[in-house]
């Protein structure tokens, strides 16, 4: 079997099974998030201008929880790809966690954003976020209150880094997909863009996810054996 090096440019798109292994919950899989809460309640631009209240709180119990956990094999088998064969991986993950810079990437594209930085909703400012962010917060770039909010890419609203993410997708040698049931798009619909721009495609998850059927090859199992067994 070819090591990941000697294949070109791989570019790996992660989800929540990524880090479930770390202990942070995913969404679709049983007792995950959204058996908890409905999503339109806490990730919809709607669902902030109801009750911001809710939805911070939401997202200030998830980034106290990132104190709690460790990035796990799969995450450090990532940074070593990156650090062994630099310039060949084009790590995006759909993930808000910070595992993967925690276990040493240095190139992570968060497509939905970051929980450990707030955005301005008044001026687009950034900033590292305080564990109790709150729309009572005055934003440090424009003074205003009543704008902060996590810096995440909610249902209806357009993902980070699109043109980038696309022009490295189709100019890839290999498409992995780790840890995602492949329910929410646009990440989704990636595999279906490589199929299309002759790249092959390789799922490794804990089960079949929605486009399994799309993928030349796929590998089922925990993340943390079948990403180490991929990269070394
Ligand atoms: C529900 C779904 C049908 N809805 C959408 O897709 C919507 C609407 C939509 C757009 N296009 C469509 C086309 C068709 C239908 C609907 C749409 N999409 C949007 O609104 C997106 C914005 C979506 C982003 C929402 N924000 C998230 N997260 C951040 C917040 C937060 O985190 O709170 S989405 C969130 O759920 C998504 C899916 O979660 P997964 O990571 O896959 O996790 P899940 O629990 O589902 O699965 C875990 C998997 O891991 C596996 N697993 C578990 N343990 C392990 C283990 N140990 N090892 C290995 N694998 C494991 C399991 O088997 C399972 O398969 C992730 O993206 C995650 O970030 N915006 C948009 O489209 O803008 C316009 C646009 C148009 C054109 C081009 C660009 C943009």
């Amino acid at each position: 079997m070819k090591r990941a090096g000697d294949i070109g440019a791989i570019f790996v798109l992660t989800g929540a099974g990524i880090s479930a292994e770390s202990g942070v919950e995913t969404f679709r899989d049983v007792g995950g998030i959204w058996s908890k809460v409905r999503l339109e309640d806490v990730a919809t631009p709607e669902g902030f201008a109801r009750d911001p209240q809710k939805v911070h709180a939401f997202y200030n119990a998830r980034r106290a929880g990132l104190a709690a956990v460790d990035p796990n094999p799969a995450h450090r088998a990532l940074a070593r790809l990156e650090a062994e064969f630099p310039g060949q991986l084009t790590l995006v993950t759909q993930n808000i966690d910070d595992l993967h810079e925690r276990a040493g990437s240095k190139t992570v594209i968060h497509m939905h954003g970051e929980l450990v930085r707030s955005l301005c909703a008044r001026c687009g400012a950034r900033a590292d976020a305080p564990g109790d962010l709150s729309t009572t917060l005055a934003c440090g770039a424009c003074g205003k209150v009543g704008g902060m909010r996590p810096d995440v890419v909610w249902f209806g609203e357009m993902p980070y880094h699109m043109d980038e993410i696309t022009e490295r997708l189709i100019s890839a040698d290999l498409f992995v997909s780790i840890g995602t049931s492949g329910a929410v798009y646009p990440a989704a619909g990636f595999v279906a863009e490589a199929r299309s721009a002759g790249i092959s495609t390789l799922e490794l998850n804990l089960e079949p996810s929605e486009g399994s059927f799309l993928f030349d090859e796929a590998r089922h199992g925990l993340a943390s054996a079948l990403v180490p067994a991929f990269v070394d």
